[in-house]
């Protein structure tokens, strides 16, 4: 079903939590986490069920405590700091929100919000979200559970253009690119570069290197970084609407 139609109070409520993103993200430098939190919260999503999805359900101590969401807490705990602001909004609308405002502070495109998700309490069991050690065949099994496509694969693993992976949390350790908090195409250039001192490459993000599927993508989102950037904010707007055909 289509997102619902919301009326216009909490369409203020928005534009106010907008604002309220915009002055935290700038102020904590933390883009890439509300950006990953955005993405673990829709990307439970399974098509054929019709359940998970961008509904706020991250919340609950039993999926943030999930191991692939290790971290994520300080993301929620942001979070509330603009859902005591503005009380209308619904977490689900929050975390996507905050994931499309993530990307537009560091430069990155700008991605249509459509909001009128609604909260479910239910979480999923673990699992869901893509295992960083393996390789193409689970990348899509999972990715095609949500609905999504080899392209938005390749497109939205560009997310790693911000933020670095921290061994407490999922073992890995470093920044994919020089610039960690700017939005850029750099993620794919440093992709084909092979390695450089410091930069990680997960085995899922070597595994688009190496599919002749995924191949041309990371090739043409390398050399235009504005192809890359209108099919990530297709992609982005696609996973943060999972479970609504949108309008
Ligand atoms: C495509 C498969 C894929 C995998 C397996 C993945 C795994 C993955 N992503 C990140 C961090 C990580 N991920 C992301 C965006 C992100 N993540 C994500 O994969 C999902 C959610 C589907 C798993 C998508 C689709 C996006 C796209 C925007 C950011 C911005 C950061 C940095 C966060 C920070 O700096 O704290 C880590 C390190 C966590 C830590 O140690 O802090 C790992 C292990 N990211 C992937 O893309
Ligand atoms: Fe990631």
């Amino acid at each position: 079903m289509a997102l619902p139609v919301v009326d216009t109070e909490y369409l203020k409520e928005i534009d106010r939590a907008r604002r309220h993103l915009r002055a935290l993200i700038a102020h904590k430098n933390c883009a890439p986490i509300m950006l990953r939190l955005a993405w673990h919260d829709a990307g439970t999503y399974d098509a054929s069920a019709k359940t998970g999805g961008p509904n706020g359900s991250i919340r609950n101590e039993e999926e943030y405590n999930h191991g692939a969401n290790a971290g994520l807490k300080i993301a929620l705990e942001f979070c509330e700091q603009v859902k005591s602001k503005c009380p209308k909004i619904t977490y689900a609308d929050l975390y996507q929100l905050a994931g499309v405002i993530a990307v537009e502070v560091t430069g990155g495109p700008t991605i249509d919000f459509v909001p009128g998700r609604k909260d479910s309490k239910i979480s999923p069991k673990e699992g869901r979200l893509p295992d960083a050690n393996q390789g193409p065949p689970h990348l899509r099994d999972v990715f095609y559970r949500m609905g999504l496509s080899d392209k938005d694969i390749v497109a939205l693993s560009g997310g790693h253009t911000l933020g670095r992976a921290h061994p407490e949390r999922s073992g890995f350790d470093g920044p994919w690119t020089q610039e960690p908090l700017q939005f850029d195409n750099s993620y794919f250039v440093e992709l084909l570069k092979g390695e450089t001192e410091g930069l990680l490459k997960l085995p899922t993000d070597e595994a688009l290197v190496h599919d002749p599927e995924f191949r041309p993508y990371v090739e043409l989102y390398a050399k235009d970084e504005e192809a890359f950037f209108r099919d990530y904010a297709i992609s982005h707007k696609k996973l943060s609407e999972l479970g609504f055909i949108p309008r």
